[in-house]
């Protein structure tokens, strides 16, 4: 395995744990981070406690609050910021980069739309990093829950690029005997999947605590990938790509596992709770709420039916009832699968 320079940009849970593969790998890490008591942490004590508690980082992620310095000589620059941080952080480091007049290989792990524009994370990175700054643009994707990760547990993913050679760049750098990474060349595909199936994990999680059974859990999947499907083929998705990693893998794992914050998310809003309480107390990114909007409104936008997200728009956004709004999805007139 050539050995490469890898910037991580933001130290939350995903990041960290990216980044602790990247290091295992034997590849040089720098984990940016603009918390300076993170910095010491991760590395003094080889921690990042508020996301993974006391699992041990391997010494070789370097943390800094500098991003000149965790970019300086970096062969491929990872972005794990929320969403909603995306671009201004890529800004950043578009300025960074012409500073130290350097190129790397671009790669968001990032799953979420822009609010307002609909923009994927690859789309935000390829609008502030400018062409000459990148030698390859992608993502990695898939179901991956960091507390997982961080303990090895067998997982796979997909490292998604419209160039294939990018793709296998990334393969060949974060893959182990541990984590194994896929290659895809469907951009559009992985990134609708991975933001669109955050927003039916809630839906998952609100059943769950609502006493339902696998059936309901099981329809909702379903019909969730078929509209996931649905908007994505409208950009220009190859339907395969749902069926993968990034699609429906992603989906079962953020929908029944208890590590997701999306899920959790849900079976709080189905036992009552407000959702600005739940999004206070979670400490972490739930990428889903904003999602949802987006999804709503891009469905309209592109006359695509997404009954499923809509449901949990209304939900979430106007105050409706869930099991209201069960039953009415339940009330629709019955139609033919595979529309
Ligand atoms: N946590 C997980 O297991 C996985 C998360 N993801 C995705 O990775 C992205 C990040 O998720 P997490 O690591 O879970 O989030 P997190 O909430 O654990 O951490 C986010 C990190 O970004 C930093 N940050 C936030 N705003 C920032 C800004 N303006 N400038 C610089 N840094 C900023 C925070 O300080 C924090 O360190 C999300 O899009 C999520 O969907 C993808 C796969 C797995
Ligand atoms: O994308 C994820 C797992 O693949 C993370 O999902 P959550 O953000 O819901 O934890």
């Amino acid at each position: 395995m050539s050995n490469e320079v890898i910037a991580v940009l933001g130290a939350g849970s995903w990041g960290t744990a990216l980044a602790n593969v990247a290091a295992e790998n034997g590849h040089d890490v720098r984990l940016w981070t603009y918390k300076p008591a993170q910095v010491a942490e991760i590395n003094e004590q080889h921690r990042n406690s508020q996301y993974l508690g006391d699992n041990p980082l391997h010494e070789g992620v370097v943390a800094t609050a500098d991003m000149t310095e965790a970019v300086r000589d970096a062969t491929i620059v990872l972005s794990v910021v929320p969403t909603k941080a995306t671009r201004e952080v890529a800004h950043q480091l578009s300025d960074v980069l012409s500073a130290l007049d350097q190129q790397v290989v671009l790669v968001a792990a990032t799953k979420g739309l822009e609010p307002g524009t609909y923009k994927r994370a690859s789309e935000m990175l390829a609008e502030e990093v400018a062409d000459s700054q990148r030698l390859g643009l992608g993502i990695i994707s898939g179901p991956s829950h960091a507390e997982g990760v961080i303990k090895h547990d067998p997982t796979l993913v997909t490292a998604v690029s419209e160039n294939l050679a990018t793709a296998e760049r990334v393969q060949a750098a974060f893959t182990n005997s541990v984590f194994r990474v896929y290659t895809n060349t469907d951009l559009i595909g992985a990134e609708f999947g991975a933001a669109l199936k955050n927003v039916i994990a809630i839906g998952a999680g609100a059943l769950e605590s609502l006493g339902f059974d696998a059936n309901a859990k099981a329809g909702l999947f379903t019909r969730g990938l078929a509209e996931i499907s649905r908007l994505g083929q409208a950009f220009g998705a190859n339907p395969l790509t749902f069926m993968g990693l990034s699609g429906v893998g992603d989906l079962f794992v953020t929908a029944t596992s208890v590590h997701s914050r999306n899920y959790r998310a849900g079976v709080q809003l189905g036992e009552g709770k407000k959702l600005d309480d739940i999004v206070e107390n979670m400490g972490m990114v739930i990428e889903g709420i904003s999602t949802t909007k987006v999804a709503h409104e891009l469905a309209l936008k592109k006359h695509v039916e997404m009954p499923i997200t809509s449901t949990i728009y209304r939900v979430l956004y106007e105050g409706q009832d869930i099991k209201e709004a069960i039953n009415e999805l339940m009330g629709r007139p019955v139609s033919q699968e595979g529309k």
